[in-house]
């Protein structure tokens, strides 16, 4: 080889303990890895963007059932899915041809940027616009729109972001929702605090009212409640420990969705193992109990950090 001899302490390729160590992203064909040099990791899915794994502390803290469908065949049983343009299924709405949820969980994002400002965090964002959408969830959902979602992973935190903009010449509505789906090492044992007050939607009771008189949502049974307006911070302790396992942080999002299936996970077809429900607990930050309006032009931001 012609050129400059280099002595070895001239070569200014890492160290192999340096690369390993460093804070990076990798990018394969579905999917982001994030790696902090410190140890944390995040792993997400082109498809819908949903992470599907997030380890901090030295453990998963992330529930995803071992029966989920990896490979953009249906929307994941775990991790956090995105809810977007609307929660569950609508009627009498321009959302109401759209499949439970939305299209956002089951159409595949294009990956914007990752960049690694500092030893302490590393971010990637996704984008996804009507040319990622299906002729058929174009026909259902007609409107154009531009999606960035933001996802940064700290020493101790989870942070994710959603920037929605109506990029067409008529204004629309939507909901948008972070269905994260936690890991906790028994559900019986933990409280979810923050919602006293709180007025919610019992979708067990067939939505009826009511208003939460606990400090300590405790969960024995099946649990699926639409908490509206709710004021601060919500956390998920373990009662027996007396710890906090999980500070939920929102911005701009009003609403928190608790759901924990319980024994009916039995009857859901891609959710294993079938006690699997007792290891998780779905606190789900979101803007669904109204519609979000947007007008032509307009933005809006919504996210959620999830510190341990
Ligand atoms: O099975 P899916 O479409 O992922 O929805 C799971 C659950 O998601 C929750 O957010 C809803 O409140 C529940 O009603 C729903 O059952």
């Amino acid at each position: 080889m012609v050129g400059r001899h280099h002595k070895p302490e001239d070569l200014t390729v890492p160290h192999v303990h340096e690369i390993v160590r460093a804070s990076h992203a990798k990018i394969e064909h579905d999917r982001v890895k994030l790696f902090l040099c410190s140890g944390e990791t995040a792993e997400i899915l082109l498809y819908g963007a949903t992470i599907i794994s997030w380890k901090a502390g030295g453990e998963e803290r992330l529930f995803l059932s071992e029966k989920a469908a990896l490979d953009g065949s249906k929307a994941v049983r775990g991790g956090v899915p995105l809810v977007f343009p609307v929660f569950g299924k609508s009627s009498n709405h321009p959302t109401d041809k759209l499949p439970q949820h939305g299209f956002a969980r089951t159409s595949r994002w294009e990956i914007l940027d990752t960049a690694t400002e500092s030893e302490e965090f590393i971010n990637v964002d996704f984008g996804l616009g009507p040319e990622n959408l299906t002729v058929d969830t174009r026909k259902q959902w007609p409107f154009d729109f531009g999606l960035i979602y933001s996802v940064t992973l700290t020493k101790t935190s989870l942070q994710t972001k959603l920037l929605v903009r109506n990029e067409g010449q008529e204004p629309w509505e939507f909901n948008a929702l972070f269905h994260t789906y936690l890991r906790v090492p028994d559900v019986t044992k933990v409280a979810v605090t923050g919602l006293k007050g709180v007025t919610y939607r019992d979708k067990v009771q067939g939505g009826a009212e009511a208003t939460e008189e606990s400090d300590k949502l405790t969960i024995a049974s099946e649990v699926d409640r639409v908490y509206v307006k709710v004021p601060g911070t919500v956390k998920v302790e373990d009662i027996e420990v007396g710890k906090t396992l999980y500070t939920v942080e929102r911005s701009n999002l009003d609403d928190v969705v608790v759901w924990n299936p319980w024994e009916k996970a039995k009857t859901i077809a891609d959710f294993g193992p079938e006690d699997g429900y007792k290891n998780m607990l779905c606190v789900e930050a979101g803007s669904v109990s109204s519609w979000q309006p947007m007008e032509v032009g307009s933005f809006w931001e919504g996210g959620v950090t999830i510190s341990i």
